[in-house]
């Protein structure tokens, strides 16, 4: 049997961390890792999509890695997303990450060209074999990289003892049902996690069946999942479904600004707690004045939300 509840539960995605001149910075790695430490938060997705990692070198991913790793090995489960859209350094990366002890590496399906099946799983293959005592965590996430999961290919997948997880961020809930029911087919009860993807339904995909949640805005409001996860535990699901209102309304309204979602988030973290995170990493667009209004809108959202659990 496996050791799945290690993956049960609020795995924040991780943000990409940049000093003023927009160069990585592994102080503010280990202050946002002590941060999320401190919020009680099951582990951290590192290098996905709110990582940044397609804009960043295979050097500053491993940096961002070990600086996470020097705070957070034994206390948080690690999961770092490897993918690079190209076999060779995607290898790389998944050595470098067992090497320096993650629970599990992740990945995206290889991105703009249409790769048939058999491409995409020897893909993912290839950097599993490199990390060959590291679970493996397949991130579906079609509508960004432009493959879905199918169930032929997670069949094919799951050949691979070390596939124990999905990370769906697709949005149809039932897809998290169909790979729920495909893994546990494959491996028996227990031994197979689904991660719900948008934060947006994480409670409708906790009830059909999600084990954790994988999130891009889990960081900037851990309290808000914490509680909600807490609450789905119990059985209580109207008072999980009340704070994931809360939730949606806080995301759509950090949605509104010119600047992209990750450099809000990232502004609203500086404000609320003094973390120096930098800014977003060209082609995706800064803040702008105007937006000030709007992050002080959702910061104060936050608050309120946070001060009413
Ligand atoms: C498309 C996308 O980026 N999805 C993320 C991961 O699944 C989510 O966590 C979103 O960041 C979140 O739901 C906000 O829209
Ligand atoms: C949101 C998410 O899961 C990611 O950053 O990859």
């Amino acid at each position: 049997m496996k050791d799945i509840t290690k993956y049960q539960g609020v795995i924040p995605a991780f943000y990409a961390c940049y000093d003023a001149e927009g160069n990585i910075s592994t102080e503010g790695v280990k202050a946002l890792t002590r941060h999320l430490i401190a919020k009680g938060v099951k582990g951290v997705y590192v290098g996905g999509s709110s990582g940044e990692c397609i804009y960043q070198h295979v050097d500053e991913r491993k940096a961002v890695l070990e600086a996470v790793m020097s705070e957070a090995k034994g206390k948080l489960t690690v999961i770092a997303h490897v993918g690079c859209n190209n076999t060779a350094d995607s290898v790389e990366l998944a050595r470098h990450a067992e090497s320096v002890g993650v629970d599990a590496i992740a990945s995206i399906p290889p991105i703009y060209f249409h790769l048939p099946e058999y491409a995409i799983a020897k893909y993912w293959n290839d950097m599993s074999a490199a990390a060959p005592n590291t679970e493996f965590v397949i991130y579906n996430i079609p509508q960004l990289a432009g493959t879905g999961l199918t169930m032929s290919l997670l069949k094919e997948m799951l050949k691979n003892p070390n596939v124990i997880a999905v990370k769906n961020s697709s949005m149809p809930t039932q897809d998290i049902q169909m790979f729920k029911d495909a893994g546990i087919a494959a491996r028996g009860e227990g031994n197979f996690v689904v991660f719900n993807g948008p934060d947006e339904q994480f409670v409708s995909g906790r009830v059909i069946g999600a084990d954790g949640g994988i999130g891009g805005t889990y960081a900037v409001m851990p309290e808000l999942y914490l509680a909600m996860n807490d609450h789905i535990n119990k059985g209580e699901i109207k008072q999980a479904q009340e704070i994931q209102y809360e939730a949606d309304r806080i995301i759509y309204k950090m949605c509104e600004a010119h600047g992209n979602l990750y450099a809000v988030q990232k502004e609203i973290l500086r404000r609320m707690y003094g973390l120096e995170l930098g800014g977003v990493r060209e082609p995706m667009p800064g803040l702008i004045p105007e937006d000030e209004a709007i992050v002080a809108e959702a910061q104060a959202m936050i608050e309120a939300a946070i001060a009413k659990l």
